[in-house]
């Protein structure tokens, strides 16, 4: 479970998180939506870690992270996994090669122990005979996998993905969210998700927060989002004539 409490950051004279608040449930597949610009990405760089804010707190499982010490820091970092934007796979490195690298990093695993973990997670994330393989040489939705394969390796607690689908057609994206959701689920898993993509919002938004203008302006999940009356949010959600359908749709009932 993560907890974060009037978060503020900025770059220079430019306010990008202005007091969010929010709480993200331990095996919940938790999205963060907005506009571009609105800050998603910074924000999910101060829970992992990479960004320090500029004040608030974010406590992991109750331990806001600035009382944490040196180990405890170093601690929680092994607990997380972060699929980045555009899956950030090591072009030199064969799969196998990239999901075995957290583990390089921080476990002292035997090289046989590292080699049956990546078996086993590669088998998870449904990617067979692809271990030799360099991310050149399989498709974008397989480098989506590797890139799932390599968050999870480690066994997190913290699951982050910043645009998990970007890039994908949608019946690919379909089953990336699903993946990412029942890994949530089998580990239980607090997972936090960036998204643009309306299918992804609900098919698998359990948890839906909207940043807008610095802060949190929404809070929901996908069968009650259809009900809201925030006007930015459905200007955002219904851009498209299809959704505003499905809006018109699920308000009547049909
Ligand atoms: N390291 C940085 N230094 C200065 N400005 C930054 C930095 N990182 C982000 N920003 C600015 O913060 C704002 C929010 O950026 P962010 O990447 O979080 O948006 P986003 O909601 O993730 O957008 P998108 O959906 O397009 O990825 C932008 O104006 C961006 O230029």
């Amino acid at each position: 479970m993560i907890k974060v409490t009037d978060l503020h950051k900025s770059f220079d004279d430019l306010d990008v998180l202005t007091g969010v608040n929010a709480e993200f449930e331990k095996g919940k597949t938790n999205l963060i939506i907005g506009q571009s610009g609105s800050g998603k990405t910074v924000f999910l760089k101060c829970l992992l870690g990479l960004l320090v804010p500029d004040s608030g707190s974010i406590e992991y499982n109750g331990k806001a992270y600035r009382h944490f010490s040196k180990d405890e820091k170093r601690e929680i970092s092994k607990q997380m996994g972060m699929v980045f934007q555009g899956g950030a796979l090591f072009d030199s490195m064969t799969v196998e090669e990239n999901v075995m690298f957290p583990l390089k990093m921080l476990t002292t695993m035997s090289k046989q122990e590292m080699k049956d973990r990546v078996e086993e997670v590669l088998d998870r994330v449904n990617l067979r005979e692809t271990n030799h393989k360099l991310p050149s040489e399989i498709s974008g939705g397989m480098q989506k996998r590797v890139s799932i394969a390599r968050a999870i390796v480690n066994k997190p607690n913290f699951l982050f993905c910043d645009e998990p689908n970007s890039g994908l057609d949608p019946r690919t994206a379909s089953v990336i969210d699903n993946l990412i959701q029942e890994i949530t689920h089998e580990n239980d898993i607090t997972t936090v998700i960036n998204t643009h993509d309306m299918n992804s919002v609900f098919e698998i938004g359990e948890k839906i927060i909207y940043l807008e203008n610095g802060v949190k302006a929404w809070e929901g999940n996908k069968d009650n989002i259809y009900k809201t009356e925030n006007k930015k949010l459905i200007d955002f959600v219904y851009a498209s004539n299809l959704f505003q359908k499905v809006r018109v749709a699920q308000r009547e009932g049909l």
